[in-house]
C-alpha cells in the first residue's frame, strides 16, 4: 500500500519540515543506490507525505554527486504520485527579485554529467518532455503561493530554468547568454529531477526561490553562497507554508496528471525481450506494463 501519494525534494536551505508530525525516517535502498538522505515520512495537513533534503540533512552532496534516479526511485516504492521541488535559484531577469517565487514550465539543460534515464540495459524508451514541468500540478502550487499573499515575494507563473552543471556558478558572459535565450531562473539540480519523475510516472514542479541576481545585473553584488544562505533564510518560512498549502489542497482535490501516463507509449522494447535482471530493477516502474 502506498505509504505517501506525495513527496517532497527539499533544496539548499530546506532540509527539514517542520511541521511534520507522527515522522519515520525511513533508510531506503534502491537498485540505483543509496537516495541523498533518509526519508522522512509523515503527516502534513492530515496527509501523509515523504521529505527528502537533495543533498543531505547536512548539504554534504553536491549537485553534480546527487544520486538523482535514487531519489526518484525511492518516492515511487512510498507510491508517491506528486512530487514538489523547493530550490533556491539565481534570477535572470530584472522583475524577478530576490524572495520572489517562480512556477517554472520550462528547462533548458546545461548539465554535462548526469544519468537522466532509467532506461538502458535492454529497454529503451522515449518519454515526452515538450512540457517537462506537470501542468495541473504546477496550478495548484501557484494557486497556493497566490492564496497566501505573501509580503515582499511576488509569484511569477511560467519561465524557464536554466540548470546548469556547477558548482561554480556561472561566468558573466554564461549568464548573459543565458538572458538572451530568454531564461528566467538559474539552478543546478531540476532537469533530473524532472526527466527521471517523467519516466517514473510521477507529477513534478518545482517551487523555485529566488535568492540573487547571478552575476549579469550591473546593480547587484555576483551571487555568493552566503547571499543565498541569507535570503533563503528570510524565504524558509513562507516556503514551508506554500508547501503545506499545496499539500493541503492536493490532498482536497487530487489532479490527473499526463506524466502518470507518461510510459503508455513511449516503450519501443517488447517486454518479453527485455532481461530479467532488467525488468527486476525497474519493477517499481514498469510494474502496472509487466
Ligand atoms: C547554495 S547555492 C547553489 C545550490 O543551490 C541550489 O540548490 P537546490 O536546487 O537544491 O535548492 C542550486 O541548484 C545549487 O545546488
Ligand atoms: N545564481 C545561481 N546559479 C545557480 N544556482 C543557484 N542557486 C541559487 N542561485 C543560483
Amino acid at each position: 500500500m502506498a505509504q505517501a501519494k506525495i513527496g517532497i525534494i527539499g533544496g539548499s536551505g530546506l532540509y527539514k519540515m517542520d511541521a511534520l508530525q507522527d515522522v519515520r525516517e525511513m533508510n531506503l535502498e534502491t537498485p540505483f543506490g543509496s537516495p541523498s538522505d533518509a526519508v522522512f515520512v509523515g503527516t502534513l495537513e492530515g496527509t501523509s507525505v515523504a521529505f527528502l533534503a537533495r543533498h543531505g540533512r547536512h548539504h554534504h552532496l553536491m549537485p553534480t554527486e546527487l544520486p538523482f534516479r535514487a531519489n526518484i526511485y525511492a518516492m515511487k516504492s512510498l507510491g508517491v504520485e506528486y512530487l514538489l521541488s523547493a530550490s533556491a535559484v539565481g534570477s535572470l531577469q530584472a522583475d524577478v527579485k530576490p524572495l520572489d517565487m517562480v512556477v517554472p514550465d520550462q528547462f533548458i539543460d546545461r548539465t554535462r554529467q548526469r544519468v537522466s534515464t532509467f532506461f538502458g540495459n535492454g529497454i529503451v524508451a522515449h518519454v515526452s518532455f515538450g512540457e517537462p514541468l506537470c501542468p495541473e500540478l504546477s496550478q495548484v502550487l501557484s494557486e497556493a503561493i497566490a492564496s497566501l499573499s505573501l509580503p515582499d515575494s511576488s509569484l511569477h507563473r511560467g519561465g524557464t530554468y536554466v540548470c546548469m552543471e556547477g558548482p561554480a556558478f556561472s561566468t558573466k558572459a554564461e549568464s548573459n547568454l543565458y538572458r538572451s535565450w530568454g531564461g528566467t531562473i538559474i539552478g543546478m539540480t531540476n532537469l533530473q529531477e524532472a526527466k527521471l519523475a517523467r519516466e517514473a510516472e510521477i507529477a513534478y514542479a518545482t517551487l523555485a526561490l529566488v535568492t540573487d541576481y547571478d552575476c549579469w545585473h550591473p546593480d547587484h553584488d555576483s551571487v555568493t553562497v552566503e547571499m543565498v544562505i541569507q535570503n533563503l533564510q528570510r524565504n524558509a518560512h513562507n516556503a514551508q507554508k506554500v508547501i503545506r498549502e499545496t499539500v493541503k489542497r492536493l490532498s482536497q482535490t487530487p489532479v490527473s496528471s499526463p506524466a502518470h501516463d507518461a510510459l503508455k507509449y513511449a516503450i519501443l522494447t517488447p517486454l518479453d525481450q527485455v532481461p530479467d535482471a532488467t525488468k527486476q530493477s525497474l519493477d517499481i516502474i514498469l510494474g502496472k506494463y509487466l
